[in-house]
């Protein structure tokens, strides 16, 4: 690299930095300097602070890359525009049309494109870049490597290399022409995403948030915006990502709480899952309402006030008259005019000989049309064999009627509620109501695991039909698992076209992990055109075979292992062993973030397979794959999701397979077995559980030699041991926080001299 070139372009971005710092004060001033009422001053506050927050932190680098035209015009891109105070732009925001090229210039297509530079910066210091010279690639196109001639560069690489936390991070310096076709394609449609693991969806759905946001100013604002995820974990993981990208206020939903009720965990049947996600139950809950609409039973007049003189009202005169408050467009508003009629009726008919009281009207319409929150409704219904009955009609049979049942808690406070009530709630909260936001443009993502229920969740919400849906049919589960898009694209679909596009590049796993996770697809999921992977990742992956009472044992101190070198580790683990990995993590004295709780730690996470999906991790630990198909239905796609979760390191420990496939995979009653080119490379490491180590025979560098110093079942290490990981680990992470990797060896010499030790020192402390 040329250090003039360089210093040059040092020179350029401290010209940046002077401007947008120099913009960052007239805005801090404005609000001083804006006379006139103080509402005025008060608007003009916020508008600055909104616009200081677009200029980034005066820590960011100003720009991350630039391109250079045929005609020799140079154009930086950075997150955010910088203009100088004669407006001539130093830094064009990256989602600007002007940065266009930037992003489409491929090999075979430079878009006029002579150079496009990636800096790599730490703050707003320049360290290095990358250069990618259009002319050179089209003439070198026959020597370039398949991930060169996808559009794949260092750039790229190195991000993916970096250490994953558990938050995600913006991908604008590293984005792929492919991936940028989707980002900006138009608002107004039903856009369905479909990729494998790893191919960018939930990064991409949120760049187009962004994209949207800025390219239809005006039109669609940040709180004009819904993401919907699947769990709470999943939708931390994210969140930051937004407001990163400088787009503050977008609505963030999981699931769970996407109705006027979250879920309280209440478990039952995937058959019960999956009944109550049925379309046809929205048909219930219609019916069941209205069904709620009645004359008093064994009373043929209404009585309203009690007393001598109190008006009453006959059955038929009431009866008559319902059918026209139940069209209104809400139970409540149908209520409201229902109780207008009445105390018109009672005034007009002169029905009264005393005033009429709002009190005893309340209780003459709450007889027949009685004050309703979706938590009753429903509890009313699911409690009680006669309503369900009534409300069936001919869409359910007697054992549907039979599963939907259950006994209501004594108090409505104490009901539990499940994940896939959360959605009836909410159908029966806008049918009651009718009352919640909805947003001009709604992002899904996991989106090939929602039942029709939830679909129509997210249906409700959206005003326009204006939707990004992401997702992988091959990582398709649970009750709603599904092979194709056909049914969430007929659900969502409304006056906008839609169209279902492919990515199909994989950004996270490595090939060695990857090439053992695609064996699982010819029965997991035929259809699917695995993705194309970019990279080769540090390792293969470890597949350790030990007895049955030691895979929790061997687990514990795989993960320890991982976590010893500073690693972001997740173990997945089915229910089966679960209880004994966290018996051996509380035994062996290990910290861990129990993911299912909502929150992801910055060293070992324990995961079940479900609430693994979206995320990754540096190194996974997965345990007992047997154990995990048994236990969920498509349970070859949730193996699947979960040997897909990380960027690096891969480690199966199981006692009977590594992968649970069929012999012959034709043969439906076919035994299990293992995959077939493993092969034993390895005797186990004394005191350890017995382990027999084993690889693939993909495998064609030396064998890695593992050292274990852990006791019999990973437990009863002593407490240095746990206190210096646990301080190493810290330290690392807060170092990887602080300063860009190429500062970390002088970050790491320089604690060595604050704690007065040298280099010669630290070994003469260890002999
Ligand atoms: N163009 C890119 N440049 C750099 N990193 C990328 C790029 N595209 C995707 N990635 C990285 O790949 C990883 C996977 O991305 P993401 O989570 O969006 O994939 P996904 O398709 O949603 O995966 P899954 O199916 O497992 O949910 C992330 O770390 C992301 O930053």
């Amino acid at each position: 690299m040329d250090s003039s070139e360089l210093r040059l372009e040092q020179t350029y971005f401290d010209r940046a930095w002077g401007e947008r710092e120099r913009k960052r004060e007239v805005l801090r001033s404005a609000p001083m300097a804006a006379a006139g009422p103080i509402s005025g001053t008060a608007l003009i506050k916020r508008a600055a602070e909104r616009a200081i927050e677009a200029l980034g932190a005066p820590g960011d680098s100003v720009a991350f890359g630039r391109f250079d035209d045929s005609a020799g015009d140079t154009y930086y891109i950075g997150r955010h525009l910088i203009n100088t105070e004669d407006r001539d732009c130093l830094v064009i925001n990256w989602q600007s049309p002007a940065a266009m090229p930037y992003y489409k210039a491929t090999h075979d297509d430079p878009c006029d494109v002579r150079l496009k530079r990636s800096f790599n910066t730490h703050a707003n210091k320049v360290l290095n870049y990358e250069d990618m010279l259009f002319a050179d690639l089209a003439q070198r196109v026959e020597e370039l490597s398949g991930s060169e001639r996808w559009g794949i560069d260092d750039t790229v690489l190195r991000d993916l290399d970096a250490h994953r936390t558990g938050e995600m991070r913006d991908i604008v310096q590293t984005i792929h022409a492919a991936q940028y076709e989707l980002i900006r394609s138009p608002l107004e449609q039903l856009l369905i995403i479909q990729g494998g693991p790893g191919t960018g969806k939930t990064a991409i759905a949120l760049h187009r948030v962004s994209w949207l946001l800025y390219n239809h100013q005006g039109k669609v604002a940040p709180s004009d915006v819904l993401v919907v995820g699947p769990n709470p974990t999943f939708t931390r993981y994210i969140r930051s990502v937004l407001p990163g990208l400088g787009d503050a206020d977008v609505e963030h939903r999981d699931l769970s709480s996407l109705g006027p009720q979250a879920s309280t965990g209440r478990s039952e049947d995937p058959e019960v899952t999956r009944l109550k996600g049925e379309a046809r139950m929205g048909r219930l809950l219609t019916r069941a309402l209205q069904q709620r609409v009645r004359f008093p039973e064994r009373s043929d007049v209404l009585d309203i006030g009690r007393g001598v003189g109190a008006p009453r009202l006959g059955r038929n005169a009431i009866q008559s008259v319902l059918p026209r408050f139940l069209a209104a467009t809400t139970y409540n508003d149908g209520r409201g005019q229902f109780r207008a009629w009445l105390s018109e009726r009672v005034q007009r008919g002169r029905l009264s000989t005393v005033a009429l009281s709002a009190g005893s009207l309340d209780a003459a319409v709450e007889r027949v049309w009685p004050s309703l929150t979706p938590q009753s409704f429903l509890r009313d219904l699911l409690g009680s064999r006669e309503r369900l009955v009534a409300a069936a009609g001919d869409d359910f049979t007697a054992g549907d009627i039979g599963r939907l049942l259950r006994t209501p808690a004594e108090r409505i406070s104490e009901e539990r509620w499940s994940d896939a009530d959360v959605a009836l709630l909410d159908q029966a909260d806008y049918m009651i109501s009718g009352r919640f936001p909805t947003f001009h443009h709604i992002v899904i993502d996991e989106a090939q695991d929602l039942s029709p229920m939830q679909l129509q969740s997210v249906r409700l919400r959206s005003r326009t039909g204006s939707l990004t849906v992401v997702g992988d049919l091959a990582q398709s589960t649970g009750p709603w698992a599904r092979d194709s898009w056909a049914d969430i694209e007929e659900t969502l679909v409304r006056r906008h076209p839609s169209k279902v596009e492919e990515l199909t590049l994989g950004y996270r796993v490595p090939e060695q992990v990857y090439a053992l996770a695609a064996r699982l697809l010819p029965i997991a999921a035929p259809e699917i055109v695995p993705p194309r992977v970019v990279r080769r990742g540090p390792a293969d992956p470890e597949l350790t075979q030990v007895e049955p009472e030691d895979v929790a044992g061997q687990a514990v101190v795989t993960a320890r292992e991982y976590a010893g070198r500073g690693l972001f580790v997740g173990i997945v683990c089915p229910d089966d062993v679960r209880e004994d990995v966290e018996d051996s993590l509380r035994r062996a004295g290990v910290a861990y973030s129990d993911v299912g709780s909502g929150k992801l730690g910055a060293s070992i996470n324990l995961a079940r397979p479900v609430e693994a999906k979206g995320l990754e991790f540096d190194a996974v630990v997965v345990v007992e794959p047997e154990s995990i198909v048994a236990e969920y239905e498509r349970g070859h796609r949730m193996l699947y999701v979960a040997l897909t979760r990380t960027t690096r390191y891969l480690s199966v420990v199981f006692s009977r397979t590594a992968l649970a496939l069929p012999v012959d995979s034709a043969g439906g009653a076919t035994p299990v077995a293992d995959v077939p080119v493993i092969r034993t490379v390895e005797e186990p490491p004394e005191e350890s559980p017995t382990p027999t180590r084993r690889r693939p025979e993909v495998d064609t560098g030396p064998s890695r030699v593992r050292t274990d110093h852990s006791s019999k079942d990973g437990v009863g290490s002593d407490i240095a041991d746990t206190v210096s990981q646990a301080v190493a680990v810290t330290i690392a992470a807060h170092i990887r926080h602080s300063v860009g990797e190429p500062l970390w060896a002088d970050v790491i010499d320089r604690i060595r001299l604050e704690l007065g030790v040298s280099q010669e020192d630290l070994f003469d402390r260890f002999e």
